[in-house]
């Protein structure tokens, strides 16, 4: 997904230093504690947030969480950035940054919970480093999760489903939870499953849900 540059969006980012970190410096540490009312609450991280209806959602029922949004687009993550201070959503923090330096922004097993959502399917083989599930960047995720952390993932693609099972299962993750049809199951996961617009979109279609929940095993 790729959104038309919206010169309001950068300009909020710029404006709210506070609310949002736009490329922070790799070299630099991120105070998280001064960013949030109570660091010491569970944290969930959402890699890729786009226009945010996930995670703002997430965040606004789970005031005993906090939560961080990373989203690359500037103007998607200004978009969340709108609703988070239209809403006074507190427990939200966004990062405009990539994904590929979270271990340099997060401390080491400091999330409970890590989101990724309909993440860009880059379908050609030359492309399979960008692919959020490929193994450089589960070593970042497996950094910045608790031992009993673990990652969540939906698609609706079913190439890049199957990829990250066996992404994940070559990394000798372990499996917790795995649904080649999240939107028709009856089960509590289902129940509490909270929809991003990509979702939305693609589940209007007809078209199924994959999703899977699965956790690093310790060494
Ligand atoms: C297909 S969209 C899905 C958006 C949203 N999660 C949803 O389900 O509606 C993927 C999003 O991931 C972002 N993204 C892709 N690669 C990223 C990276 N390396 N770091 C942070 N965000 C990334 C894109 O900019 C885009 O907004």
């Amino acid at each position: 997904m790729r959104l038309r540059n919206k010169p309001w969006a950068q300009k909020l980012v710029k404006e709210h230093p506070e609310a949002i970190l736009n490329e922070p410096n790799i070299d630099e540490k991120i105070n998280w504690e001064e960013r949030f009312a109570d660091f010491s609450k569970p944290l969930a991280i959402e890699i890729g947030s786009g226009k945010g209806q996930f995670i703002t959602t997430l965040a606004k029922q789970h005031p005993e969480m906090n939560f961080i949004g990373v989203e690359l687009q500037t103007t998607a993550a200004g978009m969340i950035l709108r609703t988070k201070l239209e809403e006074g959503i507190d427990n939200l923090q966004l990062m405009c940054a990539d994904a590929a330096n979270i271990a340099y922004y997060l401390p080491e097993n400091s999330v409970d919970v890590l989101y990724l959502n309909f993440s860009d399917p880059w379908p050609k083989t030359r492309h399979e480093k960008r692919r959020l599930t490929y193994k450089s960047f589960l070593d970042k995720y497996r950094k910045v999760l608790k031992p009993e952390g673990h990652l969540e993932f939906k698609t609706d693609n079913r190439g890049l489903f199957e990829y990250s099972l066996v992404s994940l299962n070559n990394y000798g993750m372990k499996f917790e939870h795995v649904s080649v049809d999240l939107h028709h199951d009856e089960d509590e996961i289902a129940a509490r499953n909270v929809e991003t617009e990509y979702e939305h979109k693609f589940a209007e279609k007809g078209n199924p849900i994959y999703c899977l929940h699965a956790s690093f095993v310790e060494e």
